[in-house]
């Protein structure tokens, strides 16, 4: 026999186990196999997944199982919650999971652990002293607005959550968010707004994000124009930075600024003071429950045997996907509109963590991360779904649902429900040829009409899907949900080999930006581009 390396013997048995469920319908599969609902699900409260509609046998789950052992993914888990430095390219440990729970990291890092704590602590302390009204502004007026400036992770997860547990909105301050550098949207919000009740937070880890800075200044401006004391903007701006130095030669005051550290990636740092906006919304109570999902959910990913852990299942059946069954794309679909957001939150987490080309050692590697998109169910029915059913592309698919929903109007919720779950039926099952002719025929149709229909009514179906039911839209469930495609990400990124903490890809654009600002400035474009320049020419700035 000749020697084959674990890798090649998984393999192969995942090629062949594709290769036999190539010869198969879903809808078969669950005739051969009717337990697969009780076989295939996972219920980790809040969190219950349903993955016996995916394209997968056990022989395919346990080789993916063994290839994560083989590839060390529970070594890698442990490194990273222990604060060691695997983020290698940019020397960093990776901390987010201890801005939840600093228990494990204790042991490890003390110090670190105590400054987390103690910077939660202090950043709930204003939270409650801002909604109780302790802390006003400069001519001692409550808060009433908070203008909450920042972009990329320093801005989804707080605008997102903002709206996910919007019922848990305690206090009576309207936050809103400034992301984008257009100069139309920051010309309606701060018409609206009275710098005397508005609180101004700037969130940006680096202090250095151009698009936060030009915001930044565009609303001091417009501050300073009321009150131009420096006292006053030490009453009102508030900073949440790895860069307090910085900050602080802004003119923000000491107290107002909440540190974070380069331990926490933007993309994961809605948990950290980064979460400021978020908490002067649901409160410090609310705050802290969503800190206690994440937190449980990072206790299951560590203490769970893999092939009965959550985000670990998630990561190998999207890697199974992916390398085995050909997909490139995730289609995420919450059926719930305060998740409305959560595609756009994930689009970051995700690519921006596992859309990369190399491995650790600078290798190319054959596949990385997936598209990610999505939008809210059932508005996606009536728009992208119809080429998930009928079309020549494909989508790895994830439902998102809560069980229980709003109590006022319980039909809508059973309707959201039962849409939610007829769209993985039909994308499963699909409907054959004969089956639409039979329909026709049934309503009457004539033969000749009915069988030339019938081509354009058959579905194929076949398409697998994971479902995930939510108990309710809480910040505890919530919480727990993101941790899970936090780690989801991690494992997968373990799969591919690839760094999932760095960024470097969004560096070029953000030079080349600059070097147009410059050009647009100097009204010099020699240097650029023919279609650049044309471009400029035609817009005539
Ligand atoms: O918080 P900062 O440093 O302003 O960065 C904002 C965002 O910019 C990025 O560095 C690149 O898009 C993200 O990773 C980050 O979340």
């Amino acid at each position: 026999m000749p020697h084959i390396s674990i890798e090649q013997r998984l393999h192969n048995s995942l090629l062949d186990a594709a290769q036999d469920l190539q010869k198969l319908h879903l809808v078969e599969l669950f005739q051969l196999q009717p337990t697969r609902a009780e076989i295939y699900q996972l219920n980790i409260a809040p969190i219950y997944l349903d993955y016996s509609k995916q394209r997968i046998n056990q022989q395919a789950l346990d080789s993916l199982v063994e290839l994560a052992e083989h590839k060390q993914l529970s070594q890698a888990r442990d490194a990273m919650f222990h604060g060691e430095k695997i983020n290698h390219t940019e020397q960093r440990a990776v901390l987010h999971t201890a801005l939840r729970n600093s228990q494990r990291l204790s042991s490890h890092a003390p110090d670190i652990a105590e400054e987390i704590n103690q910077t939660k602590q202090r950043m709930l302390s204003f939270v409650d002293k801002i909604l109780n009204q302790t802390l006003r502004g400069f001519t001692d007026k409550p808060i009433t607005d908070v203008i909450s400036i920042g972009i990329g992770g320093s801005f989804f997860g707080p605008k997102m959550l903002q709206s996910a547990l919007v019922e848990y909105q305690t206090s009576n301050i309207n936050v809103h968010y400034l992301a984008n550098i257009d100069g139309a949207q920051i010309k309606q919000l701060l018409a609206k707004l009275n710098p005397a009740t508005t609180l101004v937070i700037v969130a940006s880890k680096s202090w250095t994000t151009i698009e936060t800075q030009v915001n930044a200044n565009a609303v001091m401006t417009w501050f300073k124009g009321k009150f131009p004391e420096q006292a006053a903007i030490e009453k009102h701006w508030v900073a949440l930075t790895a860069k307090p130095e910085l900050a602080q030669a802004y003119g923000i005051a000491p107290e107002y600024i909440f540190p974070l550290w380069d331990f926490v990636g933007g993309r994961y740092s809605v948990w950290s003071a980064i979460g400021l906006p978020l908490a002067l919304s649901i409160g410090s109570k609310a705050f802290d429950e969503l800190l206690a999902g994440a937190a449980s959910m990072d206790e299951h990913f560590c203490q769970a045997p893999l092939n009965q852990n959550m985000p670990v299942l998630l990561a190998l059946i999207g890697y199974w996907q992916q390398v085995y069954l050909g997909y490139n794309n995730l289609m995420v679909l919450p059926y719930s509109h305060g998740l409305k957001s959560l595609p756009a939150y994930l689009q970051q987490l995700d690519m921006e963590s596992n859309g990369k080309s190399v491995n650790a050692i600078g290798d190319p590697i054959a596949t990385s991360g997936p598209i990610l998109w999505g939008a809210e169910g059932t508005n996606c029915q009536h728009s992208f779904m119809q080429l998930l059913h009928q079309g020549k592309q494909q989508a790895m698919i994830d439902f998102i649902v809560p069980a229980k929903g709003e109590t006022l109007y319980p039909e809508h919720h059973k309707m959201m429900i039962a849409n939610c779950l007829g769209q993985a039926q039909a994308l499963m099952q699909g409907k054959t040829e004969q089956q639409a002719f039979d329909e026709l025929i049934a309503s009457n149709m004539p033969t000749e009409q009915a069988k030339a229909l019938a081509k354009h009514k058959a579905m194929p179906g076949n398409t697998g899907s994971n479902t995930l039911v939510l108990e309710s839209l809480t910040p505890y469930s919530v919480g727990a949900l993101l941790a899970l495609y936090e780690h989801k990400i991690f494992c997968q990124g373990i799969l591919f080999g690839i760094n999932s903490f760095d960024q470097w890809g969004v560096e070029l654009g953000k030079q080349l930006g600059n070097q147009l600002m410059n050009a647009i400035t100097t009204k010099n474009s020699s240097q650029l581009d023919p279609s650049t320049q044309a471009l400029l020419k035609h817009i005539n700035l």
